[in-house]
């Protein structure tokens, strides 16, 4: 087996030690001849950088090089794949991302409704120019691409790089309810086979069989909706929020019992209630600063203090695992079956050819090839149609600096719908945003007084 030259973009990540862990574990899998991080904040990946090299000394020995830099030439010659995990604005912006909607008493999250739209307007450019720059120092290198909002930087890179053969987005969600699944019936992830449909953060599970064949959805609504649901990757097992996330499924299940619903429907099939339950002042970002964030650097500090993993714990998670996977599918023609999201191409026939769609792939060396979904029901088709309809309109908003598309986009939004209460939420992002998103607001005066 080759072994491949991994290039982490965003190595002071909070998931890069999990990446890692999980880079350990399938090393089998996916065997590396080097790893390179890159940044933009020099001291953010210097500290996971030292912990890592700790942890890779002492449990992969047989890797050839392991180096970190804010250079973006030297990190970015040489890939063979690139692994792209950045978030522009950081956590400080996620929080505003979720505290602005929540004034106005919509939805605040990070990749739903206003929040989703504020993030994407942010990541766009930073990942076009990303992949600009790859592809001058890496012509040939898989991206695999899970920055956040996937499904709007999904489709603005379609649109900026339409022959861009050897870039791949994709979620670990659907693979972390699977987990959930394969506890229910006592088996592994990997050896379920999910037929889903959807969009990102915005999907459907039909089926999940094994592979022998047998299917087993009916035994995991019974269970979801009898004995109830729980988060079971380690990452997020004892969270409180992931657990009262994995909890609202029960009742998805119970109201909408034909298929199994994506943990994200609950923004948009109960937006009211999500709005209740949050305290504006311990968003998720918050939690996560205070949580993921201080533990995994508090966790770094402890190797790096003892030259050694041998006081702390160490786990694998699903993130890691799933995008490596994926990673060694294509690195080796595996022909594994995974979710991820593909240009729709009559994959899902009742939604249009240039929709970036999520659903399971058979991943090669010549990428994924997605299995046809065919016709989808009205339900299902109103609903995509619509968040369809306004993750184009932000990356409209995003290439043609619209106002009125940026308008459209949260009216449309079944987090928002009402005008005045989107244009409210809109100048408020706007002034927020400053710093990182094209210039909205100049032509939004304009557009007014025409
Ligand atoms: N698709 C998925 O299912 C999935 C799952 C987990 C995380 N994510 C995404 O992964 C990303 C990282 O999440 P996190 O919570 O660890 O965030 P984080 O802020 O801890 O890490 C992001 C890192 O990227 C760096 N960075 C920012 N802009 C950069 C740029 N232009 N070039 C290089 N580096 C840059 C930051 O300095 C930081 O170290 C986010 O976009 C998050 O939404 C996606
Ligand atoms: O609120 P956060 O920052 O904890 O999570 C946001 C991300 O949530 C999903 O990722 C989960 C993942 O599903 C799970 O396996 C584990 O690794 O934790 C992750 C989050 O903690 C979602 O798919 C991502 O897109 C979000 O960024
Ligand atoms: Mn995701």
């Amino acid at each position: 087996m080759k072994k491949q030259n991994l290039v982490v973009v965003g190595g002071g990540s909070t998931y890069t030690i999990g990446m890692i862990m999980s880079l350990i574990a399938e090393k089998e899998q996916f065997p590396l001849k080097s790893i390179t991080f890159y940044d933009t904040d020099a001291a953010r990946q210097e500290r996971i950088a030292k912990a890592s090299e700790i942890i890779l000394r002492e449990k992969y020995p047989e890797l050839e090089s392991f180096s970190y830099t804010t250079d973006k030439a030297e990190a970015l010659t040489n890939a063979d794949f690139v692994f792209v995990q950045i978030r522009t604005g950081g956590l400080a912006m996620r929080e505003k991302d979720e505290q602005i909607p929540l004034k106005y008493d919509s939805v605040g999250q990070e990749t739903c409704g206003p929040g989703g739209m504020a993030y994407g307007l942010r990541s766009i450019g930073d990942m076009i120019e990303l992949v600009n720059d790859l592809r001058s120092f890496s012509p040939e290198a898989w991206i695999l691409n899970y920055t956040n909002p996937a499904a709007i930087v999904a489709e603005a890179l379609r649109r900026e790089f339409p022959d861009d053969k050897k870039l791949l987005n994709i979620c670990d969600m659907p693979a972390a309810i699977m987990v959930s699944y394969a506890g229910i019936l006592g088996k592994e992830v990997f050896d379920l086979v999910p037929e889903y449909f959807g969009l990102n953060h915005f999907g459907w599970f039909t089926k999940i069989y094994d592979k022998e064949g047998n299917d087993h959805t009916d035994t995991i609504k019974r269970a979801i909706t009898e004995d109830g649901f729980i988060p079971e990757d380690a990452e997020i097992a004892n969270d409180p929020s992931w657990i009262k996330t994995f909890k609202q499924v029960e009742r998805m299940v119970t109201d909408f019992p034909e298929y199994l619903p994506n943990t994200y429907l609950q923004y948009y099939l109960y937006p009211s209630e999500m709005v209740t339950k949050e305290d504006p002042e311990n968003t998720r970002a918050r939690q996560v600063i205070n949580g993921r964030q201080q533990r995994v650097h508090d966790l770094a500090d402890q190797i790096i203090a003892d030259d050694s993993t041998a006081n702390v714990e160490l786990e694998v998670d699903i993130h890691g695992r799933y995008m490596i996977r994926v990673a060694a599918s294509m690195a080796y023609n595996n022909g594994d079956i995974f979710i991820v999201m593909v240009e729709n191409n009559g994959t899902i026939a009742s939604l249009p050819d240039d929709a970036m769609v999520e659903v399971p792939a058979m991943i090669t060396n010549r990428g994924p090839k997605p299995f046809t979904v065919g016709h989808i029901s009205t339900f299902y088709k109103g609903l995509i149609e619509g968040q369809l309809a306004y993750e184009k309109l932000v990356v409209d908003a995003y290439f043609e600096n619209s106002y009125e598309k940026a308008l459209q986009a949260l009216t449309l939004n079944r987090t928002v719908v009402d005008a005045p209460v989107a244009r409210q939420i809109l100048d408020d992002l706007i002034e927020a945003n400053k710093d990182y998103w094209p210039d909205l607001y100049h032509q939004s005066k304009k557009l007014v007084t025409q």
